[in-house]
């Protein structure tokens, strides 16, 4: 029988049968290896499988599908292992909050490039608006047309004042979406507020730290009523690029790839050669700082991977 994963919570999987609507509590047997990077989780919600039914409607999960794409981060021990968040995703949502609590450009741009690394697009949602004063709206503006003018498509919402849930329905109808973002960031309210019957938990965001409590804590597919379905994942504090290439990370930034064309060396890394288009455009301000700032980290990071 064929499945989808709509529940995983480290020891058993929920498994749909989209033919008939049942599900099933599963658990695995034989070895799942669809990438060379170790996992703590060899199945995630969104993958595709296959099992077969025994006694009790107890379903063993036999095969999986291969998977179009997939987010993934470092395990939250020090290992060197990785964790799939969520997989066959048609679009995931970034839920920015300008504050309460203040979400990092860095965190959005990793994850914008884990969406061009994995071939997922992306969608900013600038959340919690109501708070916002006209100047922090205005702000929110500039912060919006930077990330327009590279080629990502962003929405101001609330899900206390409702603005533009309409549109995010009518956006992400009929397809399988994601909603990433600090924890406190809002999104199980917008689940709730989108669909009040899921009647999902939520929390309130510490008073100290101004920061969330990671409520959620294993990650699920909710079906919307007007059509598609959302996984909802645990806070996700570090999105992780396995196996890249430095040469590669370029790839994944859109403006700098189109700039480094233009630069004196072919094989130029925008680091200190001479020259160079992107670094010129850094001064100009043509691209932003924040964004070339995460990429040098990235690069970094892959060097020293690479090293180990
Ligand atoms: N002002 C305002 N507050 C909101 C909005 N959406 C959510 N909140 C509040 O933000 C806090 C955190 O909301 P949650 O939905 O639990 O956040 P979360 O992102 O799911 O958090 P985790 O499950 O920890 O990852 C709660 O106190 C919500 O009431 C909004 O649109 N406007
Ligand atoms: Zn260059």
């Amino acid at each position: 029988m064929k499945g989808l994963i709509t529940k995983s919570t480290g020891s058993w999987y929920q498994v749909l049968e989209p033919e008939t609507g049942r599900f099933f509590e599963a658990r695995i047997r034989g070895k799942f290896k669809l990438i060379k990077t170790r996992l703590t989780n060899p199945l995630a919600v969104g993958d595709l499988v296959e099992f077969s039914l025994e006694i009790d409607d107890v379903a063993w999960i036999t095969k999986i599908e291969p998977r179009k794409n997939y987010l993934i981060r470092k395990s939250v021990n020090l290992s060197k292992e990785a964790h799939i968040i969520a997989s066959n995703i048609d679009v995931a949502c970034f839920i920015f909050t300008l504050k309460y609590p203040e979400t990092s450009f860095g965190f959005l741009d990793r994850f914008l490039v884990c969406c061009e690394a994995y071939n997922i697009e992306p969608l900013i949602l600038f959340n919690k608006m109501d708070v916002l004063s006209e100047e922090e709206k205005e702000y929110c503006a500039a912060i919006e047309n930077l990330y327009n003018q590279i080629g990502y498509d962003t929405m101001e919402i609330s899900s206390y004042s409702g603005l533009n849930l309409e549109l995010l329905k009518e956006t992400i109808k009929d397809k399988v979406s994601v909603f990433f973002g600090h924890s406190g960031s809002g999104k199980s309210t917008l689940v709730n507020a989108m669909q009040p019957e899921l009647n999902i938990k939520t929390s309130e965001i510490s008073e100290v730290h101004l920061k969330g409590k990671h409520t959620t804590t294993f990650a699920q597919m909710h079906f919307w009523d007007f059509g598609g379905s959302v996984i909802d994942t645990p806070g996700v504090r570090e999105f992780a690029m396995i196996d890249v290439q430095k040469e590669e990370i370029q790839h994944y930034f859109p403006e700098i790839f189109t700039t480094g064309r233009k630069c004196k060396f072919h094989n130029c890394m925008h680091i200190n050669e001479p020259k160079c288009a992107v670094l010129e455009a850094v001064e100009e301000g043509e691209i932003e700082e924040t964004r070339y700032i995460t990429y040098l980290k990235i690069m970094e990071e892959a060097e020293e991977n690479s090293a180990q």
